[in-house]
């Protein structure tokens, strides 16, 4: 389409290089552009120019000593994309991959994320190129608060609410929410996925691993299939993927994998709860390798540089990293027979591998819907804190259960077409929809 074309021609001019960017918004102009033409008074107010531009980006250096003394810089950044329907809010990442493109994309999705899930809540994301893995707690709580010190000066609890991603879990959100205190002296709920004796909620830990199995089974439901008794294959084994894994052993489905950066193990009889047990110790604790898994029970096999894709699979969950998985694992996939893929991680498929998809009829559910329960419960541990209460992991699990169904209606809503869902096509609309509206109120600022 010759409007998609130009957009995306001028987007690239605009922001040279950054692929994961450029990647991030092409997936999204191309569900809404059509959509985007039959409403005149968006397109008279420039409105998918204003939302691909950061409100503003923070770029600063952070500077610790190691356990031995010597001195380390770092680069950090907070990307504020968007505040149209609420404080700014989206986790921080800590890996050497970090670049601004992978922040902007980031941010950029957490627009549409946060706007799906029905809470006052606007899109950011931050993080640092700074590698926790090897590194002791104590360098890692140095970093922390470090980059605290600069971080401080930008958010707050009506500002800005950051929280975790890949390698900010419970450990770096205690040591950074303990220095903001310091810095600020006052108590507020400046972060989320606080541990719960300080201000936390109930079942932010789970929530987006759990949220990503209520969803899934929203969308098998939706077209006359169910989840229990099929096989998933998961990857990653972080938070994301953990709490996956749990849920859908508990609704009776059978998990085949789970992996790191450096492999995957497969169970054919499916991972059991102890297995699980182990690998969250493994992953939360003793910050260990995936391997172990394999060395410690009988039936489980580790392959090493692989991904999980070439099992066969009735529903694939990629929960670990973007563009983890090409047009190669999707054809994979198809030629094994999955029914669906739901997205666990941001941006796991590169859009040639969303087009085999689409080409083969497979659901698949994009992250920015499938994922959002995570970032839904950290918008109710800030209305816990506002309102000085907690609820009940009860309260809030049903809480999480509304939203996720909420979010698959309103795909359904924006997707349907024949009797099935396309729901690439209907978060992006049901997405977009709303903070262009807000946008458009607010006239031209
Ligand atoms: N934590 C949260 O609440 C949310 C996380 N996400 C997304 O879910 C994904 C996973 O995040 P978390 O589980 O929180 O992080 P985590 O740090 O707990 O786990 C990340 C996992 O991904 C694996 N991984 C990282 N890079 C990899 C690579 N290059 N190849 C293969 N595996 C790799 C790690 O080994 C680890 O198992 C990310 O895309 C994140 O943005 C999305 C929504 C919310
Ligand atoms: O809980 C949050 O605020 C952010 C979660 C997040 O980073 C995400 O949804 O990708």
């Amino acid at each position: 389409m010759k409007e998609i074309d130009q957009f995306m021609d001028g987007l690239r001019k605009r922001n040279p290089h950054e692929v994961e960017f450029h990647q991030a918004v092409e997936e999204v102009v191309e569900s809404v552009m059509p959509w985007y033409l039959d409403h005149k008074e968006y397109h008279r107010e420039q409105i998918l120019e204003r939302t691909t531009e950061p409100d503003r980006i923070i770029i600063f250096r952070v500077c610790w000593e190691t356990d031995s003394g010597d001195v380390r810089a770092n680069r950090a950044w907070r990307v504020q994309f968007n505040h149209a329907l609420g404080p700014y809010k989206g986790g921080l990442r800590f890996h050497p991959s970090v670049t601004q493109s992978v922040l902007k994309f980031l941010g950029f999705e957490q627009i549409f994320k946060n706007s799906l899930t029905g809470l006052p809540m606007g899109g950011a994301k931050g993080g640092s190129n700074f590698n926790p893995k090897g590194k002791s707690s104590r360098e890692v709580m140095r970093f922390c608060q470090s980059m605290m010190v600069e971080l401080s000066r930008h958010i707050g609890e009506d500002v800005d609410v950051p929280a975790g991603d890949i390698g900010v879990g419970a450990r770096e959100i205690s040591y950074l929410f303990g220095q903001y205190m310091r810095l600020e002296n006052r108590w507020s709920g400046v972060l989320t996925g606080k541990g719960q004796t300080f201000g936390g909620s109930a079942v932010r830990t789970e929530a987006t691993g759990y949220g990503c199995v209520y969803f899934c089974e929203h969308m098998l439901n939706q077209h006359g299939e169910g989840i229990a008794g099929k096989t998933v294959a998961i990857s990653g084994s972080g938070n994301v993927a953990t709490y996956a894994a749990e849920k859908a052993i508990e609704k009776g489905a059978k998990v085949l994998t789970l992996s790191d950066s450096d492999g995957f193990i497969e169970v054919k009889g499916g991972l059991s709860m102890e297995q699980l047990q182990f690998v969250k110790d493994l992953k939360e604790n003793r910050r260990g390798r995936i391997s172990e898994v394999a060395d410690t029970f009988a039936g489980v096999t580790y392959h090493a540089d692989a991904t999980p894709w070439g099992v066969a699979c009735d529903i694939a969950m990629p929960c670990a990293t973007q563009n983890e998985m090409d047009d190669h694992d999707a054809k994979t996939l198809v030629n094994n027979g999955v029914i669906a893929v739901c997205e666990g991680a941001n941006m796991p498929l590169t859009n040639h591998a969303a087009g085999v998809l689409a080409k083969n009829n497979v659901l698949h559910a994009p992250g920015k819907a499938s994922n959002a329960g995570g970032v839904a419960v950290s918008g109710l541990e800030q209305s816990q804190n506002a309102m000085r209460i907690s609820w009940d992991r009860d309260e809030v699990d049903t809480r999480l259960q509304k939203i996720m169904t909420s979010i698959h209606s309103r795909c359904v809503e924006h997707g349907e077409h024949n009797g099935r869902v396309n729901y690439v096509t209907g978060a992006n609309i049901a997405g977009f929809k709303k903070v262009a509206d807000a946008m458009l109120a607010y006239g031209v600022v």
